[in-house]
């Protein structure tokens, strides 16, 4: 079983507080893309329950028992590092051997976001040009998309547009969330990650995307990156289906949401971050 994770669940203070505060109160007012220049650090991604919309709170404290899904789409080139991220962050370990991804793969982490259970179903694809077509398949239907390339490698860097454009073009337009994500920052020097880090958040300015790097061998970042993509594709999907549904909070409930057959969840009051729960 997972643990929960200590960084979200450890209470803000001082000036990391404040940091946190004015990334969230921004990051809520201002889409992603405008954001892209900015390079996220694992402070950045608490988000409190009154940093939601306000149509997502209500909906919730009305309906604590829905479930959601989002589904994930993890793309780049082969080696980069995409399934060992993936299970970095859904089974916490780490494989130095290579074994590359025939096709796809899926994996279902379960949330906890304003006091609401909520499920991310991530899937790993395939970089093996040899495999891109069945993997290509699994593409639509996206609302989060993250590109992936290996910091150590920059030509993987170069190849991030190819593959965002391969997955958009599966997706209806700004339907999407995107991250670029560098990883294996554990291999890199200090020096040649501040410069890689420079042309990377440049690409992410024209791919409209939020850059994050990480290490799935240290665990560096991990966490706090998957914990900031449930947040966004939350509320991203929380307020397209209100904003879709006629008659908003009384349609919650149908469309894609799951009931649970009881009421496990109570909304606090309180300030509530959004947290990992049990695998
Ligand atoms: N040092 C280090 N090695 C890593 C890291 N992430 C992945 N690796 C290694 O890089 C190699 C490739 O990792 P994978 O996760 O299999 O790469 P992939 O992108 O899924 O590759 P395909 O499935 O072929 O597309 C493996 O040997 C991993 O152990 C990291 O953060 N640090
Ligand atoms: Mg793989």
């Amino acid at each position: 079983m997972c643990q929960d994770n200590p960084v979200l669940d450890k209470p803000c203070e001082g000036a990391f507080y404040l940091f946190s505060l004015a990334s969230l109160i921004l990051a809520r007012f201002v889409p992603a893309a405008v954001l892209s220049f900015q390079w996220y650090t694992p402070e950045a991604c608490l988000q409190f329950k009154e940093h939601f919309h306000a149509q997502v709170r209500t909906a919730f404290c009305n309906n604590p028992g829905m479930l959601k899904i989002s589904k994930v789409v993890v793309v780049g080139d082969l080696y980069v590092g995409k399934t060992s991220l993936i299970n970095r962050f859904c089974k916490d370990n780490f494989d130095r051997d290579y074994k590359a991804t025939i096709g796809v793969d899926f994996e279902i982490e379960r949330f906890e976001i304003i006091g609401v259970p909520y499920n991310l179903q991530i899937w790993d694809t395939a970089g093996q040009e040899k495999f891109k077509c069945i993997a290509s398949a699994y593409y639509r239907g996206a609302e989060v998309i993250i590109t992936v390339f290996d910091l150590a490698d920059i030509q993987t860097l170069d190849h991030t547009k190819q593959w965002l454009e391969d997955a958009l073009r599966e997706n209806e337009p700004d339907s999407s969330f995107i991250f670029l994500v560098g990883t294996k920052k554990d291999l890199v020097s200090d020096a040649v990650c501040e410069r890689t880090e420079l042309e990377a958040i440049r690409f992410a300015k024209e791919m409209q995307a939020e850059y994050w790097s990480v290490s799935a061998k240290t665990g560096e970042n991990v966490k706090e990156f998957f914990s900031r993509v449930a947040a966004l594709a939350f509320e991203q999907s929380m307020i397209k289906e209100l904003e879709n549904t006629p008659g908003h909070r009384a349609q919650i409930g149908e469309g894609n949401f799951i009931k649970l057959e009881k009421n496990i969840v109570e909304v606090p009051e309180d300030n509530t971050q959004v947290s990992l729960s049990c695998c």
